[in-house]
């Protein structure tokens, strides 16, 4: 068997209005992996993160965190559990290190100003440590949220949305901050909209919609299935029939017959056909003039919704 530190088996959530948010949820994370849970909103991300966290009740199931019962041998596993909030609340005028080391303090932890220092200093949150929250620039304000959670020394840390509404160099600096933790140990579950983020990061991949695992893959297995693009090609005038060259192309046109729109694999790049270039100059060959061209890549809601239909 391999080597899960949790272990979720046939969770269920109904909310006391009789909503259904999780139905029979089995789920294993391996020690050691990034592992990132994709859904569209409303799928039961935060849900099932926080039953496993014991923040929600579960109606049927049972979660083990590190071989403890989530329920019946609470706190031994929570304390093993950091969870990253998407924000901070209420502490505005709080003192970096103060707000750590109190953190740290409601797992029931001793002080210790050495761990403190440690986690400070590897998310460069050290030459902050006496400035009050409400100081720092929105990249330190996460760090900060990260720091809370590790205070306690987990080793799981689950982050909820990590780069939501963040810029690209934010977010990038957040990807090098997660692998860090990783490289020394700390298992990661991180929720994400972002197929980008998840591509960057997860080893594996879970989806999850209407309150179900539709599908856990392999990072890699998983690309290859989704990494779809388009190219839509558009003309000078409309093609009433296409012309021999541009035939093993796999091509659709538009109703007007003015647009030409092209498929092919983002991840691999390996259409057989010779990809972009060789269709760009079979048109060009052929005489047909174009006037615009627009990329585009399936959307994770795009992914979903396909997900789903394959599966209903
Ligand atoms: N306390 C509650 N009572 C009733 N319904 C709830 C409660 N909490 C969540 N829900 C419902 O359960 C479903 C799943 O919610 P959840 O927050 O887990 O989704 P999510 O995948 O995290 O979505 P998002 O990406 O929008 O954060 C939603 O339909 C939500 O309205």
């Amino acid at each position: 068997m391999s080597d899960s530190i949790i272990r979720i088996d046939g969770l269920s959530k109904t909310f006391a209005g009789g909503f259904q948010a999780l139905r029979q949820v089995d789920l294993s994370i391996q020690r050691g992996e990034i592992f990132a849970l994709l859904g569209p909103n409303g799928a039961g991300k935060t849900t099932l993160i926080s039953a496993v966290c014991g923040l929600v009740s579960p109606s049927q199931g049972t979660v083990w965190v590190d071989g403890f019962d989530n329920v019946k041998a609470y706190r031994p596993a929570r304390e093993r559990i950091g969870l990253v909030p998407q924000e901070l609340t209420n502490e505005a005028f709080e003192t970096v290190w103060n707000t750590v080391s109190f953190s740290r303090g409601l797992f029931g932890k001793p002080p210790n100003p050495t761990h403190i220092e440690r986690v400070l200093k590897s998310l460069t949150l050290w030459e902050k440590r006496n400035n009050r929250l409400i100081t720092l620039s929105g990249g330190m304000k996460r760090r900060v949220l990260i720091a809370k959670a590790l205070s306690h020394e987990p080793r799981i840390l689950f982050l909820d949305e990590p780069t939501a509404g963040v810029d690209v160099a934010l977010r990038r600096e957040m990807w090098d901050v997660v692998r860090e933790l990783r490289d020394h140990g700390v298992t990661i579950i991180l929720t994400t909209h972002y197929i980008e983020e998840a591509e960057e990061m997860a080893d594996r991949i879970g989806v999850i919609n209407h309150g179900e695992i539709v599908l856990v893959e392999e990072k890699h297995a998983l690309i290859e299935k989704l990494g779809r693009k388009q190219l839509t090609v558009q003309l000078f005038e409309p093609l009433q029939t296409l012309p021999p060259g541009l035939a093993t192309f796999a091509l659709t046109q538009n109703d007007a017959g003015d647009e030409l729109i092209y498929s092919y694999e983002s991840a691999t790049q390996k259409a057989g056909d010779g990809g972009i270039s060789a269709l760009l100059g079979a048109l060009n060959k052929a005489g047909v003039g174009v006037k615009d061209l627009h990329t585009r890549q399936s959307s994770l809601e795009d992914i979903f919704v396909d997900l789903v239909k394959e599966r209903a």
